[in-house]
This record gives structure tokens, sequence and C-alpha cells, in this order.
């Protein structure tokens, strides 16, 4: 377990990290969201020790995690951190960057697990190349299989695939965090991006401005967002006066409804005109305007006229769940 009591942390005057308390069991996948300057970067540097904290303290399986005036080198054995920047050797090989932290007991194996992380980061066909020859994101896909040679029991990941591009992303993802599951590794993955975090994250931190405004699993969080910036993290949202949707009564309540959960009709609802159509691939998103000035985005899987009117409807079981918040 990994427990971190009420930490904060402060860069000169300015308090970046404010009290913050959680735990978190070993092999659970936990995301860290919050907008940029939120303190993703900052709290996963506390937990790995590499910042001296204000007050509260860590803890991995009882042990503390403790800060660089007691570390000679920063960062605790049974933990990596995969940091922005790659801190990798640029003049030796792909395969020499990872053997680099395979233990001397298990030379014999060796080969065997180059050749395994080289596949979790689909980088066989570059086992021999130079690192300084290597793309920005094919560095970042090392300098994960380097974390990985070492075995870690937390893995700490600071948008890890924000040099990939889209196509090489998808398919990291899907071979990454199921692989570190497998292993039973626990994972902090600081991120932006959704994608990273609805398919994988057993649940999921939302800071801002330094402090957790929700700790919860991550569906949970995706389906009943409290506040507008939770649900904001994930997808657009609308915030809907519940007196516009007719059937459902009055009152002041609003309700947060994410695009694709509107449903269209052109005989009743909450009508719109049609302003703009954008292309999403799979479906369009559209942007409508309500009589009273309202602007809501929905998806239909076809464009719609512009000028053309609509009606919009939300399901009463969204209504009451999102309305219980
Ligand atoms: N070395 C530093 N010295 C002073 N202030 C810092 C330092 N590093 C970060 N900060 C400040 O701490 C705050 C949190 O930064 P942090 O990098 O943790 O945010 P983040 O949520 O990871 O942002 P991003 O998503 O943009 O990476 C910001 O206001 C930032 O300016």
């Amino acid at each position: 377990m990994l427990n971190v009591g009420n930490i904060s942390f402060s860069y000169q005057d300015e308090l970046i990290l404010k009290e913050i308390t959680f735990t978190l069991e070993e092999a659970k996948h936990l995301a860290i969201m919050g907008e940029s300057g939120s303190g993703k970067s900052t709290l996963l540097k506390a937990i790995y020790g590499l910042l001296e904290l204000d007050e509260g303290n860590i803890h991995w399986k009882n042990n503390e995690v403790l800060g660089p005036s007691y570390n000679l080198v920063p960062g605790e054995k049974y933990m990596k951190y995969v940091a922005q920047d790659f801190d990798l050797m640029p003049f030796t090989s792909v395969s020499e960057n990872i053997a680099e932290y395979l233990s001397a007991f298990e030379m014999e194996t060796h080969q065997a697990r180059i050749d395994e992380l080289l596949s979790v980061i689909e980088m066989e066909d570059y086992a021999d190349i130079k690192v300084k020859n290597l793309s920005g994101g094919q560095q970042q896909r090392v300098a994960l299989a380097r974390a990985l040679a070492q075995e870690p029991e937390v893995l700490l990941l600071d948008e890890p695939f924000s040099s990939i591009d889209q196509f090489k992303k998808n398919e990291l993802r899907y071979r990454l965090f199921p692989y570190l599951k497998e292993k039973g590794i626990t994972v902090i993955n600081a991120s932006h991006d959704p994608n990273d975090v609805l398919p994988f994250a057993d649940e999921t931190i939302v800071l801002k401005n330094g402090a957790v405004l929700a700790h919860e699993p991550t569906l949970e969080l995706y389906q009943k967002p409290k506040k507008k910036y939770t649900a904001s993290l994930f997808d657009i949202v609308n915030q809907i006066p519940v007196s516009l949707l007719k059937e459902y009564g009055t009152g002041d309540n609003v309700i947060l409804v994410y695009p694709h959960e509107f449903e269209i009709s052109k005989a009743s609802g909450f009508e719109v005109y049609v302003v703009n159509n954008h292309f999403k691939g799979s479906h369009y998103l559209i942007e409508g305007l309500s009589n009273n000035g309202l602007s809501v985005f929905f998806t239909n899987r076809h464009a719609l006229k512009v000028s053309s009117q609509v009606f919009l409807n939300v399901s009463l079981q969204l209504v009451n769940k999102r309305l219980q918040n």
C-alpha cells in the first residue's frame, strides 16, 4: 500500500501541493489528472522522494520515502520515475540502454528480457541503433523500457506518451498498460489525455491548484462528475439547466451533459438551431444554439444542415444520476 499522508510542498514561497492525502493498493493503476500547472509532476516528484516536503509523509509498504536530504542519490530503489526528459545514454544502442539496468544475476536471461522489453515498446527493429539517432518519441519509449528493466514495484509516469505520435501512442497504450497489470506493478500516471486514463486507470485523482478535488474509481468519476472542471478533463461538457429539459421539472438545478449523451428528436425536447458541424471521424460534434442563447455541443453520426432546428433530449435516468451530485 502506498500511503500519502497530508503532504504539502512549496517552491520558494509558493505553496504548490496542499495537504494531499490518499492511499493506493498494490498493483493498482492510479491516474492523476488536472489542468496544466495543477501540480501533477510535482506530486510525482514528491512521491519519488525528489522533494523536501514542508509537511506530511509518504510510505510504501510501511517504509518511509525519504527526501533528498537523506538519500545521496534521490529516489527510492523500488520506484521508477519516467520523467519528461529521458535521461538516456545517447552514444550506445537501444539494447545497451535497456541492458544497463538488468541485474548481473540474470545474465543467462538477459537477451530474453531485452527482447521482451523491446517488444513492449515495439522497438524490436531498433535494438542496435544508437539512441542519439532516434526521434524524441522513440527515445521516450526507450526510457520506459529502461525503467521497466529495473523491475520497479511502483512506476511513476509523467505524460509517458507526450512525444509519441497518435498512431504509435494507441498501440503502445494497449500493450504497455496491460503488461504492467500482468506484472503486478503499481502505476501512477500523470496525464492530460483521457485515452490514457479511461480504459486503464482503476482510480483517478483530480488535482486543482495543488489540492485534491476528487479521488474516485475512474468510471464513477466519469459518470458522476461533481464539478465541471472534472468532467472537462474527459470531454467537452455542457451545463444544462434542468428547466430546459421540460419533462423533468423546473428549478435552478443545472446538470452536466457530455455531447454523446443527448438524443436527437425532430419533434420534442429542448430546441436548438445548428450552428456548426465538426467532423470527428466516427461522428460529428455539432454546435447548437438554444433560443435563449445557450451554446450546446452534441454528437450525431451525420452532419446536420446549418440553421436547421433539432430537439435534444436527455434520459430521465441520466438526469437523476447527475442531480444526485
Ligand atoms: N522548479 C520549479 N520552481 C518553481 N516553480 C515550479 C517549479 N516546477 C514547477 N513549478 C510550479 O509549480 C506548479 C505546478 O507545476 P507542475 O509541473 O507540477 O504542474 P503540472 O500539473 O504537471 O503541469 P503540466 O501539465 O503543464 O506538466 C506550477 O505553477 C509551476 O509553475
